[in-house]
Order: structure tokens, then sequence, then C-alpha cells
């Protein structure tokens, strides 16, 4: 038997995203059933990709501005991320392999997924799917840089790997999902950290 009912659910705000108030019934193991409250911001599912090149040991990596970074600490707002996008209706594959051409200019060939995570689960309802692709230069097929409706001015860094995890070490790089891949290609030894 299930162990919550949802009592209410109420929406606090219907904008760009939507943040809900939850009220529910949580049955605990001694049998006793508590009601409690929590506020869910739904702003739906994503993914992200790290891409790599063997021969040259690098890395291509985003750097964008990031509003809530600003209010919370980041001086200039701007954060180094591994490219990244929202599933919108996209399967995740179709949507890592659209967001990284418009975001890195790269057409990528083979994908492989490597793990999912909820990326903030007291607050934040998504769900972010991990990829990783090797990249060559041939691949280059745009400037990429971001939708220019949507107001993205992404840049484009092509990073040594082993400078790259340095920058986690001395906080240049902050992104969770960015030091997730970066440890992850890391572990897997799919590139060389010195
Ligand atoms: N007008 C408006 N635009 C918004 C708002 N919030 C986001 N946007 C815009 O919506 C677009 C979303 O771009 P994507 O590339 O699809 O997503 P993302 O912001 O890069 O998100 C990715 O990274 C996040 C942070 O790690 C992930 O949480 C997310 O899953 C995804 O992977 C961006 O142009 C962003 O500026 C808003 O409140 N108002
Ligand atoms: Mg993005």
């Amino acid at each position: 038997m299930t162990k919550v009912k949802i009592i209410e659910t109420r929406i606090l705000s219907d904008n760009w995203y939507t943040l809900k108030k939850i009220t529910f019934d949580y049955r605990r193991n001694d049998g006793t059933t508590e009601r409690q409250s929590r506020e869910a911001y739904d702003r739906g599912n994503g993914a992200t990709i790290l891409l790599y090149n063997q021969e040259k040991n690098t890395v291509i990596l985003t750097r964008q501005f990031r509003m809530p970074t600003f209010v919370n600490g980041n001086p200039d707002g701007l954060l180094i991320e591994a490219c990244a996008g929202l599933l919108d209706t996209d399967q995740p594959e179709e949507c890592i392999r659209r967001e990284t051409e418009e975001e890195t200019g790269y057409r990528i060939e083979q994908v492989e997924k490597v793990f999912e995570a909820y990326m903030s689960p007291g607050s934040v309802t998504e769900i972010l799917h991990f990829f990783i692709a090797a990249y060559t230069p041939k691949m280059k097929v745009a400037v990429g840089g971001g939708v220019a409706e949507e107001q993205e001015h992404i840049e484009v860094l092509e990073l040594d790997f082993g400078h790259a995890l340095g920058l986690i070490k001395t906080g240049e790089i902050k992104d969770a999902k960015t030091i997730m891949l970066l440890q992850h290609i890391q572990i897997a030894g799919v590139l060389k950290s010195r």
C-alpha cells in the first residue's frame, strides 16, 4: 500500500515554470500518519553532455550568465557548465543532440548515456539525464552560442582536461552536473588527468 496520499495541490506560481504547494498524508513505519506540506518547483526534466576528444585530451564546456547564481554570491553571474538543455517534449537523447549543436556548434555522432540524477530533490522536481560523446574538429558545423531569440549568449570553451579538473579545485567550476561529468570521465579513464 502506498505511503503517500495527496490531499491538496495548490499552484503558488504559474509563470515561466510552476511552483506548487503539495499537502499530503505520509504513513510512517510505525503505522501513524502525519500531514505535511512541501513546495515543489517544476521546470521539467533536462539533459546534459560532456564532449571529449581523446587525441587532444580536451573537453568542450560553455560559459553563460545564470541569474540565480548572481543573486547567491557569484560576482559576475557567469558559470562554466557542460552543455545542457530542457527536454520540452523530446526524448533525452534527441534533446541533447539538438542542444549540443545549438549551444556548442558540434554535430555529434555516438552518444553514451552514463546516469540520471535528481539535482535538487528537496525543492526541484527535475531529473537530469547525463551523456558523454566524442567530438572532433570536423564535427564543428556552426559557431554555437545558443538561440538568439531565447536571449542565450553562450561562450564555447575547449579546455585541456587536466586544466578543467583544476578549475574544480580552484572553485572556478561550481556547477554540479559539470563536476559530475568531469569526474565520471576521470574515473572511467576516458581522458588522462595529467
Ligand atoms: N523569459 C524567461 N526565460 C527563461 C526563464 N528561465 C529560463 N529561461 C530561458 O529558457 C531557456 C532554457 O534553455 P535550455 O538550454 O533549454 O536550458 P538550460 O537553462 O540550459 O537548463 C539546463 O541546465 C540547467 C542547469 O544545470 C538544468 O537544470 C536543466 O535541466 C538543463 O539541463 C534559456 O534560454 C533560459 O534563459 C524565465 O524565467 N524567463
Ligand atoms: Mg542550456
